[in-house]
């Protein structure tokens, strides 16, 4: 599902954001990927999706390899994947509906199968009743489970979340992680970066924790330091 092979990823000011990286998450799994501010985290994420490149080593998401994969691939590799993103990325001017409906249509699902799966994913994800409201009438946390219902809505195999409860309270923090361990539970692998360390510690889960781009643990459950 995704293997990390020394992988070192320099931006183009010279900046080593990934360091002689190694990962390997197997289908099914729930992994926390946990770190400071800067150490690397968000850019591990961009080299799952291919908007970055390994400078060295390989990676490989859902066996497409992302050093060597032509940009045309690009969109056959992120359909493999669910991408929830920190600011949610809602079109506020469509309804909590139309918003999941559109992921499905922009690779081509038509009208029978859209009425099927939108109203299941939104259920999934606790949203029935706000179906028919706009984005910026929700709470920021019913916005998050929009952006989550989106990324499962053409059935991914690896959903991956980049800090999901930087914008809740506890209690729905701990909501949205047990929301994630539903899904889970449903087949989806799970990739959830934090920095939270108090909900992490919740969960019984794999922890992998990165600092200044190198993986520097690895480990199930139980307490991590940073
Ligand atoms: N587009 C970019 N160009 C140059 N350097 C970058 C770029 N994006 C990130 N960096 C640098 O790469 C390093 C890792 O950044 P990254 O965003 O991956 O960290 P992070 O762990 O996600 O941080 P945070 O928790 O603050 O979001 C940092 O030193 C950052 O300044």
């Amino acid at each position: 599902m995704i293997r990390m092979n020394d992988v070192t990823m320099v931006y183009d000011n010279g900046t080593r954001a990934v360091n002689k990286a190694n990962l390997r998450i197997d289908e099914g799994e729930f992994v926390f990927l946990v770190g400071a501010s800067g150490s690397g985290k968000t850019t591990m994420i961009k080299l799952l999706t291919a908007e970055v490149r390994p400078t060295e080593g390989r990676v490989l998401v859902n066996n497409y390899n992302i050093g060597e994969m032509k940009k045309r691939q690009i969109p056959y590799l992120r359909r493999t994947l669910g991408v929830v993103f920190q600011d949610f990325r809602l079109i506020n001017s469509k309804t909590v509906y139309e918003n999941v409906a559109f992921a499905m249509r922009t690779i081509g699902a038509k009208g029978k199968a859209i009425k099927e799966r939108v109203p299941y994913v939104l259920d999934l994800v606790g949203l029935s009743e706000k179906a028919h409201e706009k984005p910026l009438n929700l709470s920021g946390g019913e916005q998050q489970r929009v952006a989550i219902a989106r990324a499962l809505v053409n059935n991914p195999r690896l959903i991956i979340a980049d800090e999901p409860t930087g914008n809740l309270d506890p209690a729905r923090s701990l909501e949205l992680m047990t929301l994630f361990e539903k899904i889970n539970e449903l087949g989806t692998t799970v990739l959830i970066v934090t920095h939270e360390k108090g909900l992490v510690d919740e969960f019984e889960k794999r922890v992998v924790v990165i600092d200044k781009g190198e993986v520097i643990s690895d480990q199930t459950g139980g307490y991590y330091q940073l």
